[in-house]
């Protein structure tokens, strides 16, 4: 459509331990955004479903085995992000094989939803962590 901008669809994991905290991400340095703290995950490629795109991601990012199964929609949150318009779809997933280690992150840390607005991140997120707190 005239004047609309292309959308970039990003996918992203709330990782949930038994304790209730989630998994946060450091971008690293030189990357977009560099060292804000976000949820693993990345753009969707063409031609790639939302979920099998996050089962890739989660597998790069952290070297952890999740099937499209395991993924459950929880939000999502759409801003402008440069000429583009970021919708940012974010999955639940409480069951993975392996223990996620920072392949790609400058560091990673559990955190408790109550916790993150201590936290810098994405002006994206900031949707997604109310929604995660309940307010
Ligand atoms: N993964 C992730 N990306 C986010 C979040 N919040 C947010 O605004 N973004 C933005 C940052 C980037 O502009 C975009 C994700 O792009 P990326 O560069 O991390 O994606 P990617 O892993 O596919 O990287 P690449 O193949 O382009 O190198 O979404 C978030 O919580 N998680």
């Amino acid at each position: 459509m005239e004047n609309s901008p292309s959308i970039l669809f990003v996918v992203a994991a709330a990782l949930t331990n038994g304790k209730g905290e989630i998994l946060l991400q450091k971008r690293p340095m030189g990357a977009q955004m560099e060292g804000l703290w976000e949820f693993p995950g990345g753009k969707v490629d063409v031609g790639e479903s939302p979920e099998a795109a996050l089962v890739r991601e989660l597998a790069e990012e952290l070297g952890i085995i999740v099937t499209a199964q395991d993924l459950v929609p929880e939000t999502f949150a759409s801003e402008p992000l440069g000429d583009r318009n970021l919708v940012l779809l974010l999955y639940r997933c409480t069951t993975w094989l392996g223990t996620p280690s920072a392949i790609y992150a400058s560091d990673i840390q559990w955190t408790l939803p109550q916790d993150m607005a201590d936290l810098p991140m994405p002006p994206a997120d900031y949707p997604l962590v109310r929604k995660l707190q309940g307010i």
